[in-house]
């Protein structure tokens, strides 16, 4: 401060505001008078700016003074003004203003590369002071480190953010270069940084909830993301329906959603209460219409916000087999930076969710109330600042239902901006806002709840009679209508939108973050491992089954020698192995199936909300081979075992028959199980994955080439079927071919037809035991791509 403006400062108490534009400063302009407006109009504007800030109106703000200090309005305090006055992203209305305190900064519109920021001071009331939220930090002649770390020269302190999470030096040659450290990723204009950018002047960089403006040689923070507003403008979402008919699900919905609210969407069932919720999300996308997160377009931008966006939906998103500290555990490695201290993230968020108590118990023996906490627990990890739910209090009692409103009611208190969909309003009033939807999506009401009984005309009764009056769609359509030329609709839903003119999205649409994959390919592998020892009756069923059910072989076929070549040529022992060997494999396919089936569906919520935060396909499905493998593996080494003990072992000359044996029942199983995956990927519940187990095994008996000799069309399909290859690979061991008696003679020169001839199926040799094992191989592989690509189109983005 220069000496000449000290001076100014002492001669006068009186308050006075300051305009910052992106670095260019009005320092001082003093508020005397009992009302000021501020704008560019030189008619009505006393505190005038310069004419190209374009930024602000003609008439942006009125103030005028109550007591000691002023208020401030928007626009003229009639009319809105073009880009709004803001403070902490809630818009000032040009009717009931804002009052100001010393020290207290707003914005004058939301884009931070073109905001002007505007900051009260009254020197003679100055207890009240408000801490500025702008830092800055000058770039010149050093190098600079951002991240959580307290020795950073720019602390970000938020768990999104890494310790060490970019650091920015000179090149020499003016320009500043941002090396990127972080597990979550830097944005610069919108765009993910890959390992290093160039920042050139007026770059904005977002890292984790921050956003900084490079100014010059100057960084600074222009928005600490503590705070998060929603704009929907006009949402209209229409699908066809089965006729291929146009049905509209939201019907021209306009809402304005401030920080730190807490909103309740209701109505009627089928009324579009979880369309609108998914759409405010990002994850609908509109026919029409658009949402902004802060002045930006959602859909567009959704790569930068998915981590600050919570969502439960309305099923269950953690695993019920793990303990609640273990499911916050997982959730905050697979979600926050490696050097997070997780223990200290899971700690407090248990406490949040008043859930201390229950850390070690297992989810499935939680009450559904409590399961729910734990779901909000998962979301809360990374300390988003925008939260949606989808019916949390659905089938919970009273008392449960009253609790979980009043936890977020709690964390609307701290700032967070929370919206959710729910049929129970016995504790409606807790809410700052109701969103009443009617029938085909249309916006009935949207205000305080106090006041929705007022708006339908409801004198006596409770606010289930809203529900009865929207039963019928005429109904709707009338108060639809009644409600858009209402008051409350310009008080609640007009005067508080932040923008005008809808913008066009100006970044590529957003693609999946690319996460460490070995990170989260070690830690699915161990969250996967201890979901399986969590249920060890089932794990010994399926360890078991195949051990025993072959075992039982050697009780039916008593003390033959199945596997080997006898002295005396006999007709039926080539069949009789085939037998045994088709055992061998029916067993692995059914286990292999039956461990494998339920493996994705079991858990499609938990995967497609880890999906939409950060969850890589490669390390989700990496995760799952690793899993299975080693379930097969476990398997080969015990059905090897008993095969061993049970069955005397044939010499072969390809490989040593425990090898061969090891390697055949291994393929059998992992293929078996990426088969069953694959099936698990494309059913939709977990009881479609059972019926789809017969249907799957019966083919690969009949078409085995075991029970029937197979010619024509039968003998294309047996190449698709595991156990031919299975079979093949077996016979071919243990040579099924060599087991074939010559056939007898008769006088007239014919021959005894034998139970089984000869074939190139079991040719025992390297290059057809090379043949069976590289075709189960590749069914392996295309499997698993199936698996991929249907995964990958659930993707939302
Ligand atoms: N993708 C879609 N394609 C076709 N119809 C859809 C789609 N999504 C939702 N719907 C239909 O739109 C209507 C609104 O669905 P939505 O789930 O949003 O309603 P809701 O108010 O949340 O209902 P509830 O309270 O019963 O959960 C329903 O009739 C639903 O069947």
């Amino acid at each position: 401060m220069t000496s000449k403006q000290t001076q100014t400062i002492i001669s006068t108490n009186n308050p006075y505001i300051v305009l910052n534009n992106q670095g260019r400063i009005l320092h001082r302009l003093e508020l005397k008078a009992n009302q000021h407006i501020l704008g560019r109009d030189p008619q009505q504007a006393d505190l005038r700016v310069p004419d190209d800030w374009q930024v602000i109106s003609r008439c942006q703000a009125c103030l005028r003074k109550v007591g000691d200090d002023y208020q401030i309005y928007d626009g003229d305090s009639n009319q809105p003004s073009r880009n709004g006055l803001f403070i902490k992203h809630t818009r000032i209305t040009p009717t009931e203003g804002y009052a100001l305190k010393n020290g207290m900064e707003l914005q004058i519109g939301q884009n931070p590369e073109n905001m002007v920021i505007l900051t009260y001071f009254n020197p003679s009331n100055p207890q009240t002071f408000a801490p500025p939220t702008q830092r800055f930090i000058s770039l010149k002649n050093k190098s600079v480190m951002l991240g959580r770390d307290s020795n950073a020269n720019l602390q970000l302190d938020a768990h999104t953010v890494s310790r060490r999470h970019a650091t920015i030096d000179s090149d020499g040659r003016g320009r500043y270069i941002l090396q990127d450290h972080s597990t979550n990723g830097v944005f610069v204009n919108g765009q993910r940084v890959n390992s290093s950018a160039v920042l050139s002047t007026g770059a904005r960089i977002l890292i984790g909830p921050y956003t900084l403006i490079l100014q010059g040689d100057e960084l600074t923070i222009a928005d600490l993301g503590e705070h998060i507003r929603l704009d929907a403008y006009n949402l209209v979402r229409e699908v066809k329906d089965k006729n291929n008919k146009k049905r509209r699900l939201l019907n021209d919905i306009s809402l304005p959603i401030q920080p730190g609210q807490f909103i309740a969407l209701v109505g009627g069932s089928g009324a579009g209460k979880s369309t609108l919720m998914r759409t405010l999300l990002g994850i609908d996308p509109t026919t029409e219409g658009l949402v902004y997160l802060n002045g930006e377009h959602l859909r567009a931008n959704f790569n930068i916000y998915r981590t600050q966006i919570g969502y439960v939906p309305q099923d269950d998103i953690i695993h019920k087999e793990l303990k609640v500290g273990e499911v916050l555990a997982y959730a905050a490695k697979l979600r926050l930076p490696p050097d997070i201290n997780i223990e200290e993230v899971v700690e407090r968020t248990l406490q949040q969710i008043e859930m201390s108590h229950r850390r070690d118990v297992l989810v499935s023996q939680l009450s559904g109330g409590q399961r729910k906490r734990v779901s909000i627990g998962v979301e809360l990890l990374a300390d988003p600042k925008l939260f949606f739910l989808d019916e949390p209090t659905s089938g919970l009692d009273p008392g449960l239902d009253k609790k979980m409103m009043e936890l977020l009611r709690k964390l609307a208190n701290q700032g967070r901006t929370v919206i959710l969909v729910t049929h129970a309003t016995s504790n409606i009033t807790l809410c700052d806002r109701i969103v009443f939807l009617g029938q085909g999506g249309r916006l009935c009401y949207f205000g305080p709840p106090q006041e929705a009984m007022n708006f339908f005309g409801i004198t006596q009764g409770d606010f289930a009679d809203i529900y009865n009056k929207l039963e019928n769609e005429q109904n709707v359509v009338t108060e639809a209508e009644k409600f858009t030329k209402s008051d409350y609709y310009q008080r609640y839903i007009t005067n508080h939108l932040s923008i005008r003119s809808q913008q066009l999205p100006t970044t590529a649409p957003p693609q999946q973050i690319p996460r460490s994959f070995l990170q989260q390919l070690i830690l699915l592998t161990q969250r996967g491992f201890q979901l399986i020892q969590r249920d060890p009756i089932n794990l010994g069923l399926s360890l078991l089954t195949a051990p025993i059910g072959i075992s039982l072989i050697t009780l039916a076929i008593k003390d033959k020698n199945p596997l080997i070549l006898g002295t005396e040529p006999d007709p039926t022992l080539a069949p009789l192995a085939l037998r045994v060997l088709f055992v061998f494999t029916c067993a692995s396919i059914w286990v292999g199936l039956s461990s494998s089936l339920q493996e994705i569906v079991k858990e499609a919520a938990i995967y497609l909300r880890e999906r939409l935060v950060n969850l890589g396909l490669f390390a989700y499905l990496g995760a799952k081979g690793a899993i299975l493998g080693g379930l097969a593996l476990i398997q080969t080494i015990l059905i090897a075992i008993v095969i061993l003990i049970g069955f005397k072992s044939p010499s072969t000359d390809l490989i040593s028959w425990s090898l061969g044996l090891g390697i055949t029942t291994f393929l059998t199983l992992f293929t078996c199980m990426s088969l069953g995956l694959m099936v698990s990927a494309i059913v939709k519940n977990a009881s479609q994955a059972n019926s789809a187990l017969p249907l799957l095994l019966l083919p690969q008996i009949i078409f085995s080439g075991v029970l029937f000799k197979m010619e024509g069309i039968g003998s294309k399909i047996s190449w698709l079927m595991l156990s031919r290859w299975s079979v093949g690979a077996y016979g071919t061991l243990v040579n099924v071919n060599a087991m074939v008696p010559q056939p007898t003679k008769l006088p007239d020169g014919s021959t005894i037809p034998l139970p089984f001839e000869a074939t190139p199926v079991y040719e025992h040799s390297w290059g057809n035991l090379g043949l069976n094992w590289g075709i189960l191989l590749l069914h392996l592989a295309v499997y698993f791509t199936v698996t991929w690509v249907v995964q990958k189109r659930k993707d939302i983005f």
